[in-house]
């Protein structure tokens, strides 16, 4: 089996690499690749990459993933998250391929308190979400073989992600102040990429587990409850941190203003994914820990 990774230096992309590298010949690619074309901003090149190399499965771990910036660079986020996916699937389809393509929580507007499940109405409020939903609605259209996992809240040991800053900040500041009304859950990269090796698995022996799921860590957080989650173990592993505990502020989102609207309810119902795919996710601390312990050799 060819399996052909594009963005295999993102916080997922590094983990798939040590977690697809036993299912057969992998051939991963970023956008310097000076052999095949690696850069989603441009689509045509990814397309011929896909015609030459011709692989079974197509995992995409790349994307425009700056949804502050997206506001203003509209265009390259929906080349990146929309076009060039749409070109992945297209390709895929004619070489008979799988596409294992990741979404986001961003694509609902956050309303209501419930976990959203797979066929809940989208809406997303920013552009980065727009242009997420719009790759998955044109992967959707294409007559390609494909998975969507939509997850939120991604973290990494290598990589940049919310814990990553407020250890940073915690370091460099007497005073944070942090969210407490976006609920979700933090999700591993280490866990999308084993369940994405596991997913593949079934899906070439069962096709019909084709289709769009959600899939996070179990639990759920706000930005506030993780961020002293992080750095209650950052300080027990004796990290010189200049906020005290006392010092970190609950905020409603109406107190800190971005360029980018963020939802609210960020909860994503991961039942289809457990029966579909006969997995069990684990509670959202487990993977944080594991990084945590990771990152101060604890
Ligand atoms: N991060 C998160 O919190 C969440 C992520 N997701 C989704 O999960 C997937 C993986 O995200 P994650 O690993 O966290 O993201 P990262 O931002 O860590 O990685 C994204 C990767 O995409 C690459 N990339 C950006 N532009 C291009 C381009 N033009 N051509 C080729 N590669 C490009 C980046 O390369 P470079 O470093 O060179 O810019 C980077 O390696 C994405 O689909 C994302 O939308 C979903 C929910 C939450
Ligand atoms: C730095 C900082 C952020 N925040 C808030 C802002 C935001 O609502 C929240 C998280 O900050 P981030 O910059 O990580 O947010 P963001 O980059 O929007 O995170 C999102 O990334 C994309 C790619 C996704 O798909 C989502 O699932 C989600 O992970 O914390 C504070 O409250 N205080 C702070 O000091
Ligand atoms: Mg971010």
């Amino acid at each position: 089996m060819k399996i052909l990774l594009f963005g295999k230096n993102g916080q997922v992309g590094w983990e798939l690499q040590r977690s697809l590298a036993p299912l057969g010949e992998l051939l991963a690619l970023d956008r310097q690749d000076r052999q095949h074309c690696g850069d989603l901003s441009n689509p045509e090149g990814i397309a011929a990459t896909i015609r030459a190399l011709r692989p079974n499965v197509i995992v995409n771990a790349a994307a425009y993933t700056a949804v502050d910036k997206a506001e203003a660079e509209i265009e390259l986020a929906n080349t990146i998250n929309c076009a060039a996916p749409r070109a992945m699937a297209e390709a895929a389809a004619e070489c008979g391929a799988w596409l294992l393509h990741y979404s986001t929580d961003y694509v609902f507007n956050g309303s209501g308190n419930r976990a959203w499940r797979e066929d809940d109405a989208t809406g997303p409020l920013n552009v980065y979400g727009q242009t997420k939903l719009a790759g998955e609605c044109a992967i959707q259209a294409s007559a390609c073989r494909h998975l969507i996992f939509r997850t939120s809240w991604v973290y990494a040991a290598r990589g940049n992600n919310f814990v990553k800053t407020m250890l940073r900040l915690a370091q460099e500041r007497q005073q944070l102040s942090v969210i407490d009304d976006q609920i979700g859950a933090p999700t591993g990269a280490e866990l999308l990429a084993d369940v994405a090796a596991h997913a593949i698995r079934t899906a070439l022996l069962t096709p019909d587990v084709a289709g769009v799921y959600h899939l996070t860590a179990a639990g759920e957080t706000s930005w506030y409850e993780y961020a002293h989650f992080a750095l209650d173990f950052a300080r027990q592993a004796g990290v010189a941190l200049k906020t005290p505990k006392q010092a970190i502020t609950a905020i409603p989102t109406s107190a800190y203003q971005t360029p980018a609207k963020r939802p609210l309810n960020s909860r994503l119902n991961i039942e289809k994914l457990q029966a579909a795919f006969d997995l069990r996710l684990p509670p959202w601390q487990a993977g944080v820990e594991r990084m945590l312990a990771e990152l101060y050799g604890k």
